[in-house]
């Protein structure tokens, strides 16, 4: 039986909160396809999040072939489940840099999630190893993300890599006037800030279906769309590992918030050391880092919810889910009413 879609509790939780004391309400939001492993990916997030105490719930937009005990176990973490239908981008003979790009588009759902006046999403082979709530608060209008790397033989297909240009080193190879003008400042999307919106939303699905699609699938979409409203932001927000071997020199490992899975054999948890420069010692550490997470039992949910109610007494606030238990601290306790807990099933 399909377990109860959290959304109703942690939903009424999260705005509830956020009407009680006025906040906006915002959210993560990751996307999650298939009955394959990527559920750990977003379990780790899920973990992630509660560790740096951020003051937001996590939603995680489903395609319909997540099963049921996958989302059980996404509930059980606290996060917010909504089913998402996919995305399909037109029919085309593209040569998708990785095959299962395609299911990718169905990432546009989000901008549908219009009860969240601003949210940030993140890849599932993500993970927030220090506090980033401080983004919400940046200027509304804009879409914000870190800007990618050119240098990975993902990119073979394109001019740029033909002739070693890289917008993480503009200086190093000069784009060749013959060549057109120089290419848009190109975002990563495995995290971004963005404000939910009908009439995008729309206008995304409508551009959609009459734009080829092209080898990042909806990376290239989302960079395409968004290329007057996009503002880069620093590197420590999505680290791109690429970026440890390509352009050591933009990064300051120590500084970095946000570490992004997205080279070849970094996933944590398929993880073998095997692939081009997964036997480096930082990309062993961030591994490492991750799998701490993971493993982790006194940041799962259902251990705090159990621990919060012990702890409680009549009228006190238990506020759990991703989240809103920070926040709850800010708003003191309210009525017993906001109890949250994921109803049974
Ligand atoms: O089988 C899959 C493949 C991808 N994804 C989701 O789509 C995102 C983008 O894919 P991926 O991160 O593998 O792309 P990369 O960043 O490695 O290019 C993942 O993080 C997941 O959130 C998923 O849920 N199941
Ligand atoms: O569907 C296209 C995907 O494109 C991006 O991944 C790529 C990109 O970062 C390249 O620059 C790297 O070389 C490559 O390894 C990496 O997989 C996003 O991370 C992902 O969320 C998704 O949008
Ligand atoms: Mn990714």
């Amino acid at each position: 039986m399909a377990p109860e879609i959290v959304s109703s509790s942690s939903a009424i939780v999260s705005t509830g909160l956020a009407k009680a004391a006025s906040l906006p309400s915002r959210a993560y939001v990751t996307f999650l396809a298939g009955n394959g492993d990527y559920v750990k990916g977003v379990v780790g997030l899920a973990k992630g999040l509660r560790k740096v105490k951020s003051a937001y719930p996590l939603v995680v937009a489903v395609l319909p072939d997540v099963p049921d005990d996958h989302r059980r176990i996404l509930v059980d973490q606290g996060c917010i489940v909504r089913e998402i239908e996919p995305v399909h981008p037109p029919q085309n003979q593209t040569q998708y840099a990785m095959a299962y790009y395609v299911i990718n588009y169905s990432k546009l759902r989000i901008w549908e999630f219009v009860e969240y006046s601003k949210m940030i999403y993140l890849d599932g082979d993500i993970q927030v190893f220090e506090n980033i709530d401080h983004l919400f608060d940046m200027a509304d209008g804009y879409l914000y993300a870190v800007m990618d790397c050119f240098c990975e033989k993902t990119w073979s297909h394109t001019p740029q890599y033909k002739i070693g240009y890289c917008q993480q080193c503009p200086d190093k190879v000069q784009w060749p006037e013959e060549l057109g003008p120089k290419p848009a400042l190109y975002f990563n999307a495995g995290m971004f800030v963005f404000e939910p919106s009908l009439p995008t939303y729309d206008d995304l699905l409508s551009t959609l279906k009459i734009t080829p699609p092209t080898p990042f699938a909806e990376q290239d979409f989302l960079n395409m769309f968004f290329r007057d409203v996009y503002r880069p932001i620093p590197p420590i927000y999505n680290l791109v590992l690429a970026m440890l071997w390509r352009h050591p020199e933009n990064i300051e490992l120590e500084k970095v918030k946000v570490v992004h899975y997205c080279a070849a054999g970094s996933k944590p948890w398929r993880y073998t050391g095997k692939e081009e420069n997964m036997d480096r010692e930082d990309i062993k550490i961030l591994v490492k880092k991750w799998w701490d997470v993971y493993n982790d039992e006194t940041l799962d949910y259902k251990k705090i919810l159990a621990s919060n109610a012990a702890a409680s007494t009549g009228g006190v606030c238990v506020c759990v889910g991703v989240g809103v238990e920070a926040e709850a601290k800010k708003l003191k306790a309210l009525p017993a009413r906001y109890i949250a807990a994921p109803s049974a099933a």
